[in-house]
């Protein structure tokens, strides 16, 4: 299964599953890093919000070192809200502390402005302790400056992340260039079947980001994620996972642990019976008003998700 690819609007391969770098500590985040690469993983996000770009940059020179080669590997960054007027200034910073002349897929992180001006690099804040937001921007502006940035060679494909239904339909009568990607939060307790199928309509390929429900892995008890790993005599992590592959959905899964990240290759292939059994508990916890949204920033922005609408 690691070897197994989707492809990208661009022709670009993109795949499968790759290792999430979100909350991954420095000190651990360079071997994880390295770990995955010579475990078999082809892909690693990473965000320069994240503050941790040097560090896994180090676990990709191990990974070079080792006979891993640049070319097959796919480096995902993402351009932090305080740099969405400054795309390319943001993609530079990222490629410095990677180390890296390239990235092969550079998202819009949130659709929104931090105020570049304001009294922190990442998170700038107001006097009342919210975030410094410039309200008046429109994201359209940042996405006229991704498709840029294909110019320069930086980065291979330009893609978004954590756009809604709404905010894609805001900026597709404005794009030159079609998002390659969209990344955002999807398990079975979050489907957002109707991103996809608008997605899928436009050829924009989905990368789920949080499937086992993010930190500490809240959705390892979901009844039927227990049933079925049962079934399959795997563990729930190998069924969370597996949930993606069918939905032709690149999954990110993050882990700073060595044996977990290289069990996470693991997958399974799901039965239609399985596929129902989760789908049904989707569609359960949407009728109820259970969905469960585990990354929420406190932007204090409708981002248009109808979950939060
Ligand atoms: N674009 C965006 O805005 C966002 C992007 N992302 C991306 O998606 C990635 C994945 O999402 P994330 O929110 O980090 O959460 P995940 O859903 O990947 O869950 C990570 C948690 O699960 C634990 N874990 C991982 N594998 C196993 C396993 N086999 N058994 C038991 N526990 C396990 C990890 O622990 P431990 O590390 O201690 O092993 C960690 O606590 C992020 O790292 C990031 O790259 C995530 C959120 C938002
Ligand atoms: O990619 C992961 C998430 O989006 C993360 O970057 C944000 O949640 C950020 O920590 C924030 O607080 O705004």
């Amino acid at each position: 299964m690691p070897n197994k690819n989707f492809k990208l609007n661009t022709g670009q391969d993109i795949p499968a599953i790759g290792l999430g770098t979100w909350q991954s500590e420095p000190g651990k985040v360079r071997e994880a890093v390295a770990h995955a690469l010579k475990a078999g993983y082809r892909l690693i996000d990473c965000a320069y919000c994240y503050a941790n770009e040097e560090e896994v940059g180090q676990g990709l020179a191990e990974a070079f070192a080792a006979g891993v080669r640049r070319e097959e590997i796919f480096v995902v960054s993402k351009v932090w809200a305080t740099y969405t007027t400054r795309c390319e200034l943001g993609l530079q910073k990222s490629l410095e502390k990677l180390g890296l002349d390239y990235v092969d897929l550079f998202l819009v992180h949130w659709p929104l402005l931090l105020n570049p001006e304001g009294n922190d690099d990442r998170f700038p804040k107001l006097p009342n302790g919210e975030r410094d937001i410039i309200r008046s921007y429109n994201h359209v502006d940042t996405w006229k400056q991704m498709e840029k940035l294909l110019e320069t060679g930086k980065t291979k494909a330009i893609g978004v992340s954590n756009y809604s239904k709404r905010y894609l339909e805001e900026l597709l009568p404005h794009a030159t260039v079609v998002p390659a990607v969209n990344q955002i939060e999807n398990h079975p307790a979050l489907p957002q079947q109707e991103i996809i199928d608008l997605c899928k309509e436009k050829g924009i390929h989905i990368m789920a980001y949080s499937p086992l429900g993010s930190t500490g892995g809240p959705l390892f008890s979901a009844e039927p994620v227990v049933k079925i790993a049962e079934k399959h005599g795997v563990k729930p992590s190998a069924v969370l996972l597996s949930y993606h592959i069918p939905r032709g959905t690149t999954v990110l899964a993050k882990s700073v642990t060595p044996e977990r990240i290289t069990e996470n290759l693991n997958l399974v292939e799901l039965d239609a019976e399985d596929v129902k059994l989760l789908n049904d508990y989707s569609d359960t916890l949407a009728k109820e008003g259970k969905l469960q949204r585990f990354v929420y920033p406190p932007f204090g922005i409708d981002f248009g998700f109808p979950d939060k609408s």
